[in-house]
């Protein structure tokens, strides 16, 4: 068994349940004939310090899969458990406020929880150091490039002291020095914070770079095909042989899913 899976089942033996647990969850959006079912029947763990990646053809429900985790739908059917915890979740856009500093962007998650206004100020600064963006609150977010202001959305996130994070595709948008810098700096904080991750990318070797598991989804409707664990030693590099075999290997198979579904 791989490490990971065995540290989950440590956790079960503690009675600490996983971060995130789904049981047969399925999503149908309209009724009738004209329904689309976009889950079916999906049932996914996600251990307690966990990173688990989401791998699966454009429209296999992987974005529906996230916002019914996050609370922001209901399932058809099934069961979603966050375990009690915070979570917090980040997308390919920052959707940051243009008209407020990057400072400010921080401190309104903290403004939710009834913190005072230094306290805030002194706290932002603190998500900003990091994620490496000190002395960069002042700023505007059109100042800063692209992976910066992911960066920032990185540090709103963990300023809603979440412990699970719920990433859509965040990276996606990005040149790939940016995000191979941008992967060494989530593994970091996901280490330093002990989080538990359920990342959403179409890019296979990214998934394989930052996972535990890599979870593969068939599409419509979206269910588990393959659940591939990443026993490789981190930190890992995208472009190195281990990554790319291992990467190919899972490309094989969603290849074999995309065709069988005729896209
Ligand atoms: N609000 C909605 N109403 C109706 N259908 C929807 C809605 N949201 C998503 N769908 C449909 O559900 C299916 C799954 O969509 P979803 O966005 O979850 O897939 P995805 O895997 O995240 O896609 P992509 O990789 O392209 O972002 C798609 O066929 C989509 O058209």
């Amino acid at each position: 068994m791989t490490a990971p899976l065995t540290e989950q089942a440590a956790d079960r033996a503690e009675g600490r349940g996983p971060a995130v647990r789904l049981e047969a969850v399925s999503k149908m959006y309209g009724q009738g004939r004209t329904g689309l079912l976009a889950l079916d029947e999906v049932s996914l763990d996600v251990g307690a310090g966990e990173f688990v990646c989401l791998l699966g053809a454009s429209g296999c429900g992987k974005s529906t899969l996230l916002s019914l985790v996050a609370g922001l739908d209901r399932p058809t059917a099934g069961r979603i458990e966050a375990d009690g915890g915070r979570v917090a979740m980040m997308f390919q856009e920052p959707a940051l406020f243009p008209w407020l500093t990057v400072s400010a962007n921080i401190e309104m998650a903290l403004r939710a929880k009834g913190v005072t206004r230094a306290e805030r100020r002194a706290r932002a600064a603190e998500f900003l150091e990091t994620v490496h963006l000190g002395g960069f609150g002042a700023k505007r977010p059109h100042e800063l490039s692209g992976g910066m202001r992911q960066r920032v959305a990185l540090a709103r996130a963990l300023a809603q002291d979440a412990d699970v994070l719920l990433m859509d595709e965040p990276f996606g948008a990005l040149d790939a020095m940016t995000r191979d810098l941008l992967h060494d700096e989530l593994e970091r904080i996901w280490r330093e914070r002990n989080l538990s991750v359920l990342f959403v990318t179409h890019n296979v070797r990214e998934a394989v770079r930052l996972g535990d598991r890599v979870v593969l989804l068939s599409s419509r409707p979206g269910r588990v095909v393959e659940d591939f664990p990443v026993t490789l030693e981190r930190p890992r590099r995208t472009d190195s042989a281990e990554v790319a075999e291992q990467a190919g290997r899972i490309t094989d198979r969603l290849r074999e899913e995309v065709m069988r579904h005729g896209r």
